[in-house]
């Protein structure tokens, strides 16, 4: 299997620049998500690697083979859409079947391999039906087997759960994720559904106007975003941020704040300047009860979201938060509380929304 390696990769449309000069390595085997919100660029890098939609700039390699200009039917690749592609008037045998008739495998080894694909998909009780009869996530299971019984080198995917039913969702998304462990292919998978990305990917690349901000393993990219879009753009809700300034004096970088019960200090920021200090709604510490380590805020808000998680916004001096809290002390949360944002997880961003490099420690 290869790698995909994108260098300086680039599309216009007109004015609008789709896809801005990425460069980035899709490692060999492995399941990368193109993660963003709409509009970001996803589907037309996707459809630039399947050689969809010609490229502006730049160059793509499959291994060590450019395959920038090839025709798509020359890269061997699978792609699986948003909309199921499916024969009608054949059967779901016969759909995943077709492709195979025209490689050179014995029939034992034609048949073999359409019931790999349809045991790992579950589709054992519908190879004979026609495919009509079958709902929309059955088909796109459908597509996904045609595909994959191929064996392609290489497998993208643009959404391919988005338009399915809410009933087969759930299945579908269990069902790719079985699959997409067991493959060995090199695999991009586009989607802007962060936890369809968090399961699913080794690793998740993040996109924000035609740019990957970031490449990482899902919870690294969670729990430390290089930039606030990430902060942002990841959880539910995303990241807390509070606009802060350091002054440095006699004792160092230091920021008052009412946020911690002492100054916070600073070390490794230059010179004075305003910061952005991120936070995820559930390392905020809330409780009733007072300790040293903690400050008074009150609630403006409590609201029980998925989980039976209580979700409350605090108010504390002029700064306004979330804060994500287990059921029964969310339960129990009066208007007045007192909360501890833990030094170990929060993550200073500079001016420009990018990730510091600093330590911190109260004074
Ligand atoms: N064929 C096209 N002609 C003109 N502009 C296009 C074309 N395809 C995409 N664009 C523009 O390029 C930008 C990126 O679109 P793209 O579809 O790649 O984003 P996306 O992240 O996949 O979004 P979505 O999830 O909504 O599909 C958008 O501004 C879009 O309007």
């Amino acid at each position: 299997m290869s790698d995909i390696r994108i260098e300086k990769l680039r599309k216009e449309y007109g004015q609008t620049v789709a896809v801005n000069d990425v460069t980035i390595t899709f490692p060999s085997g492995s399941v990368t998500c193109l993660l963003g919100p709409s509009g970001c660029g996803k589907t037309t890098l996707l459809r630039m690697i399947a050689g969809l939609e010609d490229v502006t700039s730049g160059e793509i390699y499959f291994g060590d083979q450019k395959v920038t200009d090839l025709a798509p039917s020359k890269r061997n690749i699978g792609m699986v859409f948003q909309y199921p592609v499916v024969y009608r008037g054949i059967t779901v045998y016969e759909n995943i079947e077709l492709p195979l008739l025209q490689e050179k495998l014995s029939d034992q080894e034609r048949r073999k391999r359409v019931m790999d694909v349809v045991e790992t998909l579950g589709l054992q009780s519908s190879i004979n039906k026609d495919i009509t009869k079958l709902d929309n996530g059955t088909r796109q299971k459908v597509a996904v087997a045609r595909t994959v019984a191929r064996q392609p080198q290489i497998i993208l995917f643009d959404e391919p759960i988005t338009n399915v039913d809410v009933a087969s969702k759930d299945q579908l998304k269990q069902a790719l994720k079985d699959l997409t462990r067991m493959l060995k292919q090199t695999i991009v998978y586009v989607t802007h559904d962060q936890t369809e990305a968090m399961t699913l990917a080794d690793q998740i690349a993040l996109m924000k106007d035609g740019v990957v901000v970031q490449r990482d393993a899902p919870r690294s990219l969670y729990n430390q975003p290089n930039d606030v879009f990430g902060g942002w753009f990841l959880g539910n809700p995303g990241m807390n941020f509070f606009d802060l300034s350091a002054k440095t004096n006699g004792h160092g970088t230091e920021i008052q704040t009412g946020l911690f019960s002492r100054p916070l200090m600073i070390e490794g920021l230059e010179k004075d300047s305003n910061i952005k200090l991120g936070i995820r709604p559930e390392q905020v510490k809330v409780s009733g009860k007072k300790n040293d380590r903690m400050v008074q805020g009150t609630i403006l808000r409590k609201s029980i979201v998925v989980g039976g998680q209580y979700l409350v916004t605090i108010k504390s001096c002029d700064q306004t938060f979330k804060a994500k809290v287990e059921p029964e002390t969310g339960y129990a949360l009066k208007d007045e509380v007192w909360f501890e944002i833990p030094l170990k997880d929060i993550i200073i961003f500079g001016p420009d929304g990018h990730r510091l490099d600093v330590k911190t420690s109260l004074a």
